[in-house]
């Protein structure tokens, strides 16, 4: 019986309502789009309309969370203010300790955003200690081994933002 990953929701929310911010990080870019595209294809299959989905860019995962913060900020500004936003990014382990710093203190500085933005922050980054662990969690290793888990982000975006929306 397969114990590990997302329960099935207990009702299935309407996203027809919301705006949704995708924040992605260019690093790893073949493992970044699948991810991108599995969460706005789970979005739209919750009614998410695409012109309510607004994606972002910023030069790697180190960058999310002051990316974040402005690209919240800015819609806001526009009058196009968001209900939750998603911030993707793929760390994988190299030769130095640089992917230890920066999965731990993205990963922190992701879960406070949550309180300044005053909004759900979809923790959509991957720390993978292998390409192939990458691939598998998009969904894109040669076994389809796993399922992609933009997919989770994207469904767990619409229920935060349906359920705890301001
Ligand atoms: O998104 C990533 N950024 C990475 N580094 C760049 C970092 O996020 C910043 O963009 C850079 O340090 C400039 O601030 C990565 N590695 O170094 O391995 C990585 O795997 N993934």
């Amino acid at each position: 019986m397969a114990v590990k990953g997302l329960g099935k929701p207990d009702q299935v929310y309407d996203g027809s309502k919301i705006r949704v911010g995708i924040i992605h990080a260019r690093w790893n870019r073949v493992i970044i789009d699948a991810l991108v595209k599995g969460a706005i294809e789970r979005m739209a299959s919750l009614g998410v309309e695409e012109n309510n989905i607004i994606i972002e860019t910023v030069p790697g995962s180190y960058e999310l969370p002051w990316g974040t913060k402005r690209f919240v900020d800015r819609q806001a500004k526009l009058g196009k203010p968001l209900d939750v936003v998603i911030p993707i990014g793929v760390l994988i382990k190299g030769s130095t300790m640089h992917f230890e710093y920066i999965s731990d203190s993205t990963t922190h500085a992701l879960m406070n955003l949550q309180e300044k933005v005053d909004m759900p922050v979809i923790f959509g980054l991957l720390t993978c200690m292998t390409e192939e662990q990458a691939l598998a969690r998009a969904g894109i290793d040669e076994a389809h081994s796993m399922h992609n888990h933009g997919e989770d982000w994207g469904a767990a975006a619409v229920e935060m933002a349906v359920k705890f929306g301001k």
